[in-house]
């Protein structure tokens, strides 16, 4: 994934358009851009071998007939595949400038280099069957498939299914990405995705993640001033245990774990500290020291459960909540939240995440919904990784491994979360920050990874980014 780049929707890429042809800019000067863009990729890629090249009736066409030509005028053996009547405008005068050989989608034979230029951001509807299956049988029998900005058959705004193939192996994004490129189907059909820079501004507030930047401890650095961490125990303590070990190797300076047995396994450093009752956490929580309360890995949905969440929400700190605390809210998440005083991260799997907010459109639209609706900052986790923040940021994590899909490792995530907002981190940058090292530390663990691995290559993840 490409990071800290742009994300922007279909809208918003055509008024970013709008604005360079408002500079004084043409179309076509616009379109030879992208299609040079596409050409270039598309020789890298083919490597001297035949190319087919598919050209819809749209812009996405458009860019399809500058790569044909310019390909063709570099020495290229091109062919071309003309569907539907180019659009009058630029699409139409590039469709008139290719001079080689055209035929039409049924009687297209394959070639080894696949060029996808059907649709881009103007697909409003599912592909027609007969076209996806001509679609996807050509890209089945290429050896190399590229994808002019996404794959015909991608919802560019929400990542849904319209019939794409699946093997498609590049996607070139044109001038900024789409959610379509890491949301939904678009994360696992767009292949690699390459960014051209057309040289038009865009302004958002969406962005893929990026390494984060964390300081070394100074010379009047203690562990208080690191940040102490309270991780609350419940029926599962293996979980909450997770989450504190996870908060120590993320680099906080005190980490506490409380419950009725949280004297088990676990490193000599870990604090522990008795609390069998609401009354006790009550107590505990009053403590001035601490800065942040992780509650919800195993805590269980009893009635004490219950009870530890209404007393942890309480609490004048930092608040993350995570698992069973997050299937206790329920569809009552936006009433409870909205009353907190203090900051609060949640980090809801999907299936928590349904059982809270109702709302429609693409995964960042509902998470964003749901991060205004209860002022709280938002991991909504999945192999697409929409964090979103009741001001309107949002940050996309695609492609983690999926050897990440294990039991605990949302656990650590919850942990090393905390430990990122006791360093001081506000809003969306420490849930950013935990993103990152969680997945760079899947990365370093490698395949058939545990939980217990990710805590166990934290250190080295964080070393990136000193
Ligand atoms: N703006 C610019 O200058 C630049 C834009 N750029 C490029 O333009 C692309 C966006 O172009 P675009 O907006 O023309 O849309 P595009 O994706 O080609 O498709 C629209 C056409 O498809 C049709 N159609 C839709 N769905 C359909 C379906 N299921 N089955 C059949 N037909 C369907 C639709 O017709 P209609 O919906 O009216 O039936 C319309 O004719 C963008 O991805 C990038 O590649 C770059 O060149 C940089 C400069
Ligand atoms: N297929 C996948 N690809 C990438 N990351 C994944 C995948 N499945 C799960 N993850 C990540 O693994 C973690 C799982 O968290 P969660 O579902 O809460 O598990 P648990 O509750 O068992 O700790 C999240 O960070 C999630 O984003
Ligand atoms: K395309």
């Amino acid at each position: 994934m490409i990071p800290g780049a742009p994300i922007v929707t279909a809208a918003e890429m055509r008024a970013a358009e709008q604005a360079v042809f408002a500079r004084g800019v043409s179309q076509d000067e616009l379109m030879e851009r992208a299609g040079s863009a596409v050409a270039r990729e598309t020789a890298r890629f083919a490597a001297g071998r035949p190319i087919l090249i598919l050209a819809g009736p749209g812009n996405n066409g458009g860019d399809a007939y500058v790569a044909a030509r310019l390909l063709r005028n570099d020495g290229h053996d091109v062919s071309l595949v003309a569907t539907g009547v180019p659009a009058p405008g630029a699409a139409e005068r590039m469709h008139a400038l290719w001079q080689g050989p055209t035929s039409s989608l049924y009687a297209a034979r394959p070639r080894p280099m696949l060029v996808d230029g059907l649709f881009g951001t103007g697909l409003t509807r599912p592909l027609e069957r007969g076209l996806a299956a001509v679609f996807a049988d050509l890209s089945k029998q290429a050896e190399f498939t590229l994808a002019i900005d996404l794959p015909s058959g991608i919802d560019t705004d929400t990542g849904g299914d319209l019939g794409a193939p699946g093997g498609i192996d590049v996607s070139l994004a044109l001038g900024a990405l789409k959610p379509g490129h890491l949301l939904d189907a678009g994360l696992a059909r767009c292949g690699t995705v390459l960014l051209a820079d057309l040289d038009i501004p865009v302004d958002a507030r969406w962005r893929t993640i990026a390494r984060p930047s964390i300081e070394t401890p100074s010379a009047h650095s203690h562990k208080y001033s690191r940040g102490l961490v309270a991780v609350i125990e419940g029926a599962m303590p293996g979980a909450a245990r997770l989450a504190a070990r996870a908060a120590m190797a993320g680099g906080a300076g005190y980490v506490v774990l409380a419950g009725d047995r949280p004297w088990g396994e676990g490193p000599d450093a870990l604090v522990r500290r008795e609390v069998r009752s609401a009354e006790d956490l009550a107590e505990f929580l009053a403590w001035d020291r601490i800065d942040a309360v992780v509650l919800g890995p195993g805590l269980g949905r009893d009635r004490r459960a219950e009870a530890f969440l209404s007393v942890a929400f309480a609490a004048p700190c930092p608040l993350i909540l995570d698992g069973d605390a997050l299937t206790l809210l329920g569809t009552g998440a936006a009433r409870w939240l909205g009353t907190r005083d203090a900051p609060t991260w949640i980090t809801p799997h999907s299936g928590e995440f349904d059982r809270m907010f109702a709302g429609a459109g693409s995964k960042i639209d509902r998470t964003l919904a749901a991060a205004a609706e209860t002022r709280a900052t938002i991991v909504h986790k999945g192999a697409d990784t929409v964090i979103a923040s009741p001001k309107g940021d949002v940050r996309l994590l695609a492609g983690a491994s999926p050897w990440l899909s294990t039991a605990g490792t949302g656990d650590v995530l919850a942990g090393l979360l905390a430990a990122q907002v006791v360093q001081g981190g506000k809003g969306i940058v420490p849930a950013e920050a935990a993103a990152w090292l969680h997945a760079r530390a899947a990365q370093l663990a490698g395949p058939a990874l545990i939980a217990d691995d990710l805590i166990a290559q934290l250190p080295k993840a964080i070393s990136e980014c000193l």
